[in-house]
């Protein structure tokens, strides 16, 4: 057995302190095989963002320990996390977060500019990754000049030009219609197989959960239940 990909103990973390804190998260125990796909779902509220934004280095846990690729997460500074971020996290967002001003190649190229990539390399890498989203014919085009379903396509790209441990999917189809959802989600889990990216997924739906990933993880009042 390889060692688990995400290994989160106990992990608690509230917003605030005294007694206005809310705790968002009250003792997240969970462990997520290298490869492992798995959907976290629960009522609004429940604490699904907030451990994302754990996972992915965005916050950092109020108590208990989180390792994600063999790092301990609460012991990083903030110039680690964001290393930690940028070459081991691909994020993927409800609204899809591409920059207005660049072109959906220079958006996919942006992490591995970030990441001090050689221009040819990362074109290139850029090119291919738009390539199996299907995006290559949009290249040049800014966001505003692509649908929602073309958006979060080079949002996809982008989150995985850096072949991240871990891929964060938060409502990644929330903002689309159904049948661009489908389209998007297939796509996603397409890539998602083919890379072997350990996939985290939000979702408020059962039944995409259940034929895209292997595991649902179920979260109330900050606590996993199954
Ligand atoms: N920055 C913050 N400051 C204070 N409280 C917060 C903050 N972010 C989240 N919370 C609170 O923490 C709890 C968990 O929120 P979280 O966003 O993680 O839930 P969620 O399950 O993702 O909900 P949704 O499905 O609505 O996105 C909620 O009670 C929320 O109000």
């Amino acid at each position: 057995m390889s060692d688990p990909m995400i290994v989160a103990s106990d992990v608690g973390k509230a917003y605030g302190t005294g007694p206005g804190a809310v705790v968002a998260l009250a003792g997240v125990t969970l462990s997520v095989a290298p490869g492992e796909r798995v959907a976290i779902l629960g009522k609004s509220g429940s604490g699904k963002s907030t451990l994302m934004n754990l996972l992915g280095g965005l916050d950092s846990p109020t108590t208990g320990s989180l390792a994600v690729a063999g790092r301990n997460l609460a012991g990083l500074s903030r110039r680690q996390l964001a290393d930690y971020r940028l070459t081991q996290v691909g994020f993927i967002f409800q609204s899809f977060h591409l920059i207005p001003s660049k072109s959906s190649l220079e958006n996919v190229e942006l992490p591995l500019v970030l990441a001090g990539k050689p221009a040819r390399d990362r074109r290139t890498s850029a090119r291919e990754l738009l390539a199996r989203v299907g995006m290559d014919h949009r290249a040049d085009h800014y966001p505003t000049q692509l649908s929602g379903g073309e958006r979060q396509r080079v949002a996809v790209a982008r989150a995985l030009v850096n072949h991240p441990a871990i891929l964060l999917a938060d409502e990644p189809t929330g903002n689309l219609d159904s049948a661009t959802a489908d389209a998007v989600m297939e796509l996603l889990s397409a890539r998602v197989r083919e890379t072997g990216v350990t996939l985290v997924l939000v979702t408020h739906d059962e039944d995409l959960a259940a034929r895209t990933v292997d595991r649902v993880v179920r979260m109330r009042d900050g606590r996993v239940v199954e």
